[in-house]
């Protein structure tokens, strides 16, 4: 199967690879203005990098703004240093409290925050991704605060086209969130960064493909153009089932990402004008289109 097959994508006319935006936003940032740069430019596939905005409504950070809205509120009050005392242990109550409460509330907030992407750009295909630090990612949740979003996420109601899930996670979490996907009907990208150096490609691409997963992708980083090189044809030399997503990243991969189709590389990733890259060497949808003409 193709990979414009699994992600149940319209057949292109023109036989480029699928164009994926990253869509990058913060918990100030505002959609509309994404929403509508979208429509004009319209590629084929969002990913939502859930990494950028996820960590800001974590267990840790939502009871230290509850924490800190008491404080605030006791401080005005001129309590007698006993009566703070007893508020003070009142709140460490409360904290049980609210941690006993957490993963219902959790799983409430990853439902609107699922919800807030979907309803503004809910007409385009939506990949799900939680990129972690270690994968060049913002993302700091433990492993199984990781797994406990995506899952989460897949079963709010809302339905992805796809899920990312890192090669890095934890065996066992790693086919929690697989059978989960299964389970919901949306296809898994397997996924592998290294920032540092261009790795033995067919082995990961053969390791990868073990897991049971529906597309692989691989993103890599190279010291010379041989690595590049190495990159193109050890995707074309693959012979794994799944469809493959490879890129060299940097400015020396540049062309990884807009020839890298014709190697069979079955999705490019390119940012919207003027938004900020979400990995080295990514091209504006605008540049990747003049590099096809
Ligand atoms: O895995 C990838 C590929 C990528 O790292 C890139 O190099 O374009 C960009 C990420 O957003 C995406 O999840």
């Amino acid at each position: 199967m193709t990979l414009r097959e699994v992600l149940q994508l319209p057949k292109s006319i023109t036989n480029k690879p699928v164009i994926a935006v990253p869509l990058t936003l913060g918990p100030t940032d505002k959609l509309t203005p994404f929403a509508n740069q979208l429509q004009e430019q319209n590629p084929d596939i969002v990913e939502w990098r859930a990494d950028y905005i996820a960590d800001d409504f974590s267990q840790a950070v939502m009871w230290q703004q509850v924490r800190a809205g008491a404080q605030t509120e006791l401080a005005q009050k001129k309590l007698t240093a006993m009566t703070e005392a007893k508020m003070l242990a009142e709140m460490d109550k409360a904290q049980q409290e609210f941690n006993a409460n957490w993963p219902a509330m959790n799983a409430q907030i990853i439902k609107e925050l699922t919800g807030s992407v979907f309803n503004t750009i809910g007409s385009f295909p939506i990949i799900l991704t939680y990129r972690t630090k270690s994968q060049g990612g913002r993302g700091e949740m433990s492993p199984i605060a990781y797994a406990t979003f995506i899952v989460t996420a897949l079963r709010s109601g809302y339905h992805f086209t796809a899920v990312d899930i890192e090669y890095t996670l934890d065996s066992d979490l790693r086919d929690k969130i697989i059978a989960t996907a299964q389970q919901v009907g949306v296809p898994v990208i397997l996924s592998y960064h290294d920032f540092e150096q261009t790795p033995d490609v067919t082995a990961f691409i053969q390791d990868m493909a073990q897991s049971g997963v529906d597309i692989i992708k691989l993103a890599v980083m190279p010291k010379n153009e041989q690595d590049v090189q190495r990159l193109l044809d050890e995707t074309r030399a693959a012979t794994v089932k799944q469809p493959l997503v490879t890129m060299s990243m940097g400015e020396l991969g540049r062309r990884s990402r807009i020839m890298g189709y014709t190697y069979g590389s079955e999705m490019t990733f390119a940012v919207l004008d003027h938004a900020v890259p979400s990995a080295p060497g990514q091209l504006t949808v605008s540049q990747l289109l003049a590099a096809w003409q």
